[in-house]
């Protein structure tokens, strides 16, 4: 299985359950992997037979950047889904960290896989 992968996304965004969280933006970082068959844009060198990077990229900054949900299990959950429904990924790693956000810790999170990982 190949991976497509975007590391340390960052977007800022309202997230949390506190008020004064519902009040300003914050910044999370977002890491993926994506399975895809990269056999085929290797072979043609042709960025259309790609699962593009940068638009998956600027689909999820979209996304977040007008979102404002109280979890980061909600948001997370949402970003794979958008990643497997509109980009045709049969499976999807998705690490969010909201940095910052508990002191004494440099970050916390979740990560999900949602999908099948294919062999
Ligand atoms: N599992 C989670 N725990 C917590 C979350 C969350 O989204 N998922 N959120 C908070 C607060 O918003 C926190 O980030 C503020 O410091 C606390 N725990």
């Amino acid at each position: 299985m190949d991976i497509v992968f975007i590391e340390d996304l960052r977007i800022d965004t309202v997230i949390g359950i506190y008020d004064w969280e519902r009040r300003v933006r914050q910044t999370l970082s977002f890491d993926l992997e994506m399975a895809f068959d990269n056999t085929r844009p290797a072979a043609s060198d042709d960025i259309a037979a790609t699962l593009n990077y940068k638009d998956v990229s600027k689909r999820l900054i979209e996304y977040v950047e007008a979102s404002s949900f109280g979890l980061v299990e909600t948001l997370a959950e949402r970003c794979a889904a958008i990643v497997r429904e509109e980009f045709g990924v049969a499976w999807v790693r998705l690490k969010l960290s909201k940095p910052g956000a508990v002191r004494g810790a440099r970050s916390v999170g979740v990560r999900i896989e949602r999908g099948v990982r294919p062999d």
